[in-house]
């Protein structure tokens, strides 16, 4: 990401206290900094089966635009993405975790930074902590951290995040191109409705990829792993491995209750962002979703956050008179930063 993304997060630092997770291998009990149902009691979860989308059937991309309108969440399978690259990804991150602590806080951030080792940044809106821990990569950072982590053994470790960065690329290219396509644009439309400020169209995307880690907790009823957020992206891929947590809030109820994402074999899940919620005029759902923790495994997750370079304008598909926009248009960085300050209630600045 550009470097102005770097100053966002200088004009936004985190106190460091609050960027060193728990030492959770060694905590026994759950602490009252870490108890969040009082605090917040946990709705009810029901079970609904998320949709599935299999990207070998282009017939199913008719299906895709209900999708991201009624769930805004939906699996996809038959993705291209080796099962085995997968599992490799998620090995190297439970090997990352599973690090001692005086080694994994070799590789901490700094509160002005957004990459290495630490607590994920929506905590600084929380007074409560949560159950989780992550190493967020972005750009040329991943060698200088795990070579942090690593110094004599990180090549493996930064080849395998590599090539799941550059799957990841594709696949977010192909799906963006998907969606597109369910809304009835093209690729053309695409370069008309990111364009940046100078006019000129753009295909290069902006990415990040946060690893997450939920350790085991002695009580997950009471704790969080992931407080409820909505994705600042356009889309974000997510592999969970196939150990639950991760839940969405019930297209019906808003609010009130969570579906659980279960986890399909070989499946990811992808996450329609604020941005395709602008874009879309307010057709696409950007989800509110977030993560529990679980009392016997220990679970982790690879995010990878996809949008259009920093200094694009974007604002929502020039509807027809019935549906006028109902977003004005807007650079992305401008919309992190106001992420930043504003988190949940960032969206409804940028209304009309
Ligand atoms: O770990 C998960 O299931 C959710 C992760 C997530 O929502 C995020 O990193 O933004
Ligand atoms: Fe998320």
């Amino acid at each position: 990401m550009s470097s102005s993304v770097t100053q966002l997060f200088k004009n936004n630092p985190v106190n460091r206290d609050r960027i060193i997770p728990l030492d959770f291998a060694i905590t026994k009990t759950l602490p009252d900094s870490h108890v969040w149902s009082k605090h917040e009691p946990k709705p009810e979860l029901i079970t609904r089966p998320i949709p599935v989308i299999s990207l070998s059937k282009p017939a199913e991309q008719g299906l895709l635009r209900h999708v991201c309108e009624e769930w805004g969440v939906f699996h996809i399978t038959e993705h291209g993405v080796p099962h085995s690259l997968l599992k490799n990804v998620e090995c190297r991150m439970k090997r990352l975790f599973s690090l001692p602590m005086h080694r994994k806080i070799l590789a901490v951030r700094s509160p002005d930074e957004s990459t290495g080792y630490g607590v994920v940044r929506i905590s600084m809106f929380y007074d409560k902590l949560m159950w989780s821990e992550g190493f967020s990569v972005m750009g040329s950072s991943l060698r200088r951290h795990a070579a942090l982590l690593w110094p004599d053994d990180h090549t493996e470790f930064c080849n395998v995040m590599e090539e799941y960065q550059k799957a990841m690329g594709d696949l977010s290219r192909r799906l963006i191109s998907m969606l597109m396509g369910s809304l009835g644009l093209t690729h053309e439309d695409l370069g008309w409705h990111v364009t940046d400020i100078t006019g000129s169209r753009t295909d290069s995307l902006q990415s990040f990829l946060q690893l997450n880690s939920y350790p085991v907790c002695p009580d997950p009823h009471l704790a969080m792993g992931l407080a409820p957020h909505t994705d600042s992206s356009l889309l974000t891929i997510l592999y969970q491995g196939n150990i639950p947590g991760l839940e969405i809030q019930s297209p019906e109820e808003e609010g009130s209750r969570w579906v659980g994402v279960e986890p399909i074999e070989g499946g990811l899940v992808v996450i329609m962002g604020d941005l395709s919620h602008i874009i879309s005029n307010g057709r696409f759902k950007s989800t509110m979703h977030r993560a529990v923790v679980n009392k016997t495994h220990h679970r982790v997750s690879a995010a990878y956050f996809s949008g259009p370079p920093m200094n694009l304008q974007i604002g929502p598909l020039t509807g027809d008179k019935d549906h006028p926009p109902i977003y004005r248009r807007f650079i992305w960085e401008e919309y992190l930063a106001a992420k930043a300050t504003h988190f949940n209630k960032a969206l409804t600045l940028f209304r009309y």
